[in-house]
């Protein structure tokens, strides 16, 4: 069996090859093998250089200060403590928290939890176009707001928040801004003090570096408090124990080196395909894009078909590796999320596909995506 076309980069990138050979060479003796905590002899030493490169790797890419950057496991675990750390480290000086309907579930599921132990929740709607604006998160302040989060990109619109904007509105109410940024390294120029961001989530296997790492950028000035969530050894100055896992880091490090160089040529191809892919779906009748173009990132592009079902559909276009934002359970499909709180009806919703591209993308992958559709959408509708 041919593996199908991959355009599912939203929910994982493949490793770029110079990541992965780098990687290798952090985790067998002939390399750079031993623990970074170990103080006390030359490879542990090693180690610790390699990750404190890697940190300064990912540090640059945002403009900050290395020492402001926590590792974490992914930015499900970054979201985690920058919500609960946050809210329980500040809980002296309010109870209420700001964020948005079309979070990931790390942020959603996190706050919800935050609700359970007695913290205050407010909850945006965004518009169609999958923003919140500074009005609305204006209005939604409060004199105990400590933290609002907001993310960069969203993963199943594209659509990009103007954080600079937002900032302004949430330090003017003496609040902190936390941001998921899974879908914004690579994509978007990302400089936390230009923005206004305090605390922000990265993960390494959305910009082609390995799954299972990922850090938390923490302000130094002034300085942010984060009650810890893992405890331990005491590693990142307390903020979260355990072995630094120097090959997934030095990794994420070189990953998002790479983010850095190749960030526009990556903008340029994305926008490249993006164009040639909805090219391709122009004769196409009951074709409607749930992203707004304009706001969004190139590679992340979302699209409602008018009469066929969303489960048919898919079920039709196994050449493709696509994904619908839709959650099963035993009784039935649910539609997106993030898709119902932008308005888009249930029918619509269900019959939604996210398409999203990357670096490694080509012409005839897109010429085979489109062809697919058309052919799907042709027989589904007969
Ligand atoms: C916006 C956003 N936040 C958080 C996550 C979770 O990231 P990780 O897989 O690194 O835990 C994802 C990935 O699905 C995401 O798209």
């Amino acid at each position: 069996m041919t593996s199908p076309v991959y355009l599912d980069y939203a929910a994982t990138t493949p490793v770029d090859p110079r990541v992965a050979e780098l990687m290798a060479r952090h985790l067998t003796l002939d390399g750079v093998y031993a623990n970074p905590a170990s103080r006390s002899h030359m490879p542990g030493w090693l180690a610790e250089q390699a990750v404190e490169s890697a940190r300064r790797q990912v540090a640059d890419l945002i403009a900050a200060d290395p020492r402001e950057i926590v590792w974490t496991s992914g930015a499900t675990e970054a979201d985690n403590l920058a919500l609960t750390g946050f809210m329980r480290a500040n809980r002296a000086r309010g109870r209420h928290l700001v964020t948005s309907r079309i979070e990931h579930k790390a942020v959603v599921d996190t706050a919800t939890a935050l609700e359970a132990e007695g913290f205050d929740v407010t909850w945006l709607t965004p518009g169609a176009d999958g923003r919140v604006t500074p009005t609305q998160l204006n209005d939604a302040m409060r004199e105990d707001t400590v933290l609002v989060s907001l993310m960069a990109v969203n993963n199943e619109l594209g659509s990009i928040h103007d954080l600079a904007a937002l900032a302004e509105v949430i330090h003017a109410g003496g609040a902190v801004l936390h941001v998921d940024a899974a879908q914004a390294t690579g994509k978007i120029a990302l400089d936390v003090n230009a923005m206004g961001i305090d605390l922000m989530s990265m993960s390494a296997h959305k910009t082609y570096g390995p799954k299972g790492v990922g850090a938390l950028y923490v302000r130094r000035s002034p300085d942010i408090r984060l009650e810890a969530l893992i405890h331990g050894g005491g590693h990142e100055r307390g903020m979260r124990s355990g072995t630094l896992p120097t090959h997934q880091i030095a990794g994420m490090g070189a990953a998002f080196a790479l983010a850095g160089d190749e960030r526009e040529a990556d903008h340029a191809h994305g926008l490249a395909m993006r164009q040639r892919f909805l090219d391709g779906l122009e004769a196409c009748a009951g074709v409607h894009c749930n992203t707004a173009l304009d706001v969004s990132v190139p590679t992340i592009v979302n699209l409602a078909f008018d009469d066929v079902d969303g489960e048919s559909l898919l079920m039709a276009l196994r050449a493709l590796a696509v994904s619908t934002g839709s959650a099963c359970n035993s009784a039935s499909v649910e539609p997106s999320y993030v898709l119902k709180a932008i308005g888009i009806d249930r029918i619509r919703a269900l019959a939604s596909i996210r398409f999203s591209f990357g670096r490694f993308t080509t012409e005839a992958d897109i010429d085979t995506a489109s062809a697919e559709l058309r052919h799907a959408l042709g027989a589904l509708r007969q």
